[in-house]
């Protein structure tokens, strides 16, 4: 019997591969699915993809199996297939009919709703991304009608390259498919109207939801338990999936307290814990270069490596969040996420395949492998009022939702250790810090010395200078390069310090999406792999916990630093307790 699966997730009996499709999207309809093959792109597919072609990476499987889908979702196909199968993402598939997608932001009055998560929608729409029936709500309590909440939108929409054809047309078509619900988050009401609503919009089409919470954590219980019991999906009808922002929770306990909650109203399969990080495009290359390249992998241990360093900065302060902030610190706010989440991505081992689970695997292995942050390995700093040129800027204190003796660290930096094979005694230095003078997020992997180098009389007194150096800058202007020792020409023997280089604006002509589009893009297509799964979260809060807590309770006084300056000095000797120096400090001292 021939039936035609939409919904996800879908059980396959296909054992081997079929041809691979290329990702011009005529091609699918040519190649997939082969004859008397059934095959439907929809979230389990990509698990299927993966597996099938293991050698091709996960973001070009994305591709080809969103190419693919354009067509396959109107047109498939089948024969001789399968059975839907249930799933605490949603339940049994359908069996007919066209699917659509509804996009509810709850908080879309909010900062991250505006700045983030509508453009990227956007961008998807303008992409061909988004499947063809697909529907956006705001939820939030202030009082707006739809077209009000365009007017919102559409201010912070762009195409992102200015001559970019039909854009404005594009926006229209985009903003006709936006919509408001006002409504509290602790009340079933506001949520019952939104249900009724996108019940209209879902008519005669087999309907899967995603709620995106961009709200402050205290209310996330609250919109989980309204919306799951009102306005989620009934099993055997499509998916129902909660996109849940960090921060989850300020411990362990909190963070142990809120999984337990949502877990009363969710599977975890319906949970995505998002981490913007994971989805910047050099953090996806990090496996990439990790894992296909083999000049790499012998070196990737602590045979070679010396220490391992992971930077954040930002050229601008708590401005506007100051209230938000003041509650987590960088520590909670940077390093026990984004930078934590990077170093196991750096760290673990191979993985047995590309798929979510079996990388999420590895990841909380190597956290839980890691030692227990001390305080004798944090330095804290905070950021003072400074005037410079003519032009003042605030102190963190100044704001007037942060306490005037507030103790909450703007700047952090940390060593941390791996205990496993691979890296007993490695340091991995952290360093995140708000107000600082530049913005930047880069990896930096500095390798040993050369044994009995032969060019050490070329190479100048500061061994340490003359060792390979390897930098991912994640942002801004993304790229990956190599310091190598390297003759200078001419008939003397003088050697230098270059970089091989790849820099992604000479090299690639193609804009990089935002980490939101792959990460908003993965949810809907039930892609875990870039997401944080429970025990990860439990790993990473276990380090971090025990020194937050002392810090808090000692209420160990910040260094202060100048706004906009390169952050307190005391950075500088924890990281010389570990004989390392800083990468993105040059030899002379500056930036
Ligand atoms: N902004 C950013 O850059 C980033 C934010 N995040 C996270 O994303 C989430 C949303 O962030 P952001 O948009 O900045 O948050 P906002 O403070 O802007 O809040 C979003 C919306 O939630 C509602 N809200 C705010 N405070 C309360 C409250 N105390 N009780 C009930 N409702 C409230 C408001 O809508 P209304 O009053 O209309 O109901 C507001 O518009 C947070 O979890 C944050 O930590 C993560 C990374 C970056
Ligand atoms: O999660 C957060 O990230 C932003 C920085 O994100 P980026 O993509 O702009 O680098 C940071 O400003 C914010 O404090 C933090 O909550």
């Amino acid at each position: 019997s021939s039936r035609l699966l939409l919904c996800p997730p879908v059980q396959f009996k296909r054992q081997t591969a079929p041809p691979l499709p290329t990702s011009e999207g005529p091609c699918c309809r040519k190649k997939v699915p082969p004859q008397g093959e059934v095959f439907k792109r929809a979230p389990a597919d990509r698990g299927l993809l993966q597996r099938w072609y293991s050698d091709v990476h996960p973001a070009r499987l994305s591709e080809l199996a969103a190419a693919c889908a354009r067509i396959l979702y109107r047109e498939v196909v089948v024969a001789g297939v399968l059975d839907a199968k249930p799933s605490g993402a949603g339940g049994p598939a359908p069996e007919q009919g066209e699917h659509t997608v509804s996009i509810t932001v709850v908080g879309a009055s909010g900062d991250l709703a505006k700045k983030k998560i509508f453009p990227a929608l956007f961008a998807l729409f303008y992409e061909d991304w988004l499947p063809e029936h697909f529907t956006i709500f705001g939820y939030a309590r202030s009082k707006m009608s739809d077209e009000e909440l365009r007017n919102i939108i559409s201010m912070t929409l762009t195409c992102r390259i200015d001559q970019r054809a039909n854009c404005s047309e594009k926006m229209d078509k985009f903003l006709k498919r936006c919509f408001y619900q006002s409504g509290q988050y602790n009340s079933e009401e506001g949520f019952h109207e939104l249900d009724r609503k996108l019940t209209e919009k879902e008519a005669g089409k087999l309907p899967n939801r995603l709620f995106y919470l961009s709200i402050p954590p205290n209310i996330f219980v609250d919109v989980v338990r309204s919306a799951s019991r009102t306005a989620s999906l009934p099993s055997g009808s499509g998916w129902t999936r909660f996109i849940v922002e960090k921060p989850f929770g300020r411990d362990s306990e909190s963070s142990g307290e809120l999984t337990r909650s949502l877990k009363m109203y969710l599977e975890e399969e319906q949970i995505f814990r998002i981490d913007h990080y994971l989805g910047k495009e050099l953090v996806e290359n990090l496996s990439v270069l990790r894992f296909s390249n083999l000049v790499f992998q012998p070196l990737w241990s602590r045979d070679y490596i010396r220490n391992v360093q992971l930077i954040f900065s930002e050229d601008f302060g708590t401005e506007g969040r100051g209230g938000y902030f003041d509650n987590y610190g960088i520590i909670r706010d940077i390093m026990q996420n984004h930078l934590l989440q990077i170093l196991a991505l750096f760290a673990m081992e191979t993985p047995v395949s590309l798929a979510a689970e079996d990388i999420r695997n590895e990841k909380v292995k190597v956290l839980r492998s890691m030692r227990k942050l001390k305080l004798e390995d944090v330095v804290v700093g905070q950021y003072k009022g400074h005037t410079r040129g003519g032009k003042s800027f605030p102190a963190y204190v100044d704001d007037p939702t942060v306490p005037n003796d507030s103790v909450t660290p703007t700047f952090a930096a940390a060593a941390l250790f791996i205990d496993n094979a691979r890296w007993d005694g490695v340091p991995f230095l952290m360093k995140a810090g708000k107000a600082l003078h530049t913005r930047r997020a880069e990896i930096r992997v500095q390798f040993r010395r050369v044994p009995g180098n032969l060019y050490r009389g070329n190479v100048g007194t500061d061994l340490d200078m003359a060792t390979n150096e390897l930098v991912l800058r994640v942002q801004p202007d993304e790229a990956i390069y190599l310091k190598i020792n390297n003759k200078v020409p001419g008939l003397g023997m003088r050697l230098d310090s270059s970089n091989l280089n790849l820099f992604y604006s000479e090299r690639y002509q193609r804009e990089i999406p935002d980490a939101y589009e792959r990460l908003l893009l993965d949810a809907m297509e039930g892609e875990r792999r870039l997401f944080i799964r429970s025990d990860e979260l439990d790993a990473a809060w276990a380090i971090f916990t025990p020194v937050l807590r002392e810090l808090e309770e000692k209420r160990v006084a910040p260094e202060l630093y100048p706004y906009g300056s390169r952050g307190p000095v005391g950075a500088h000797y924890l990281a010389a307790n570990y004989n390392v120096r800083w990468g993105d400090i040059s030899s002379d001292g500056s930036f």
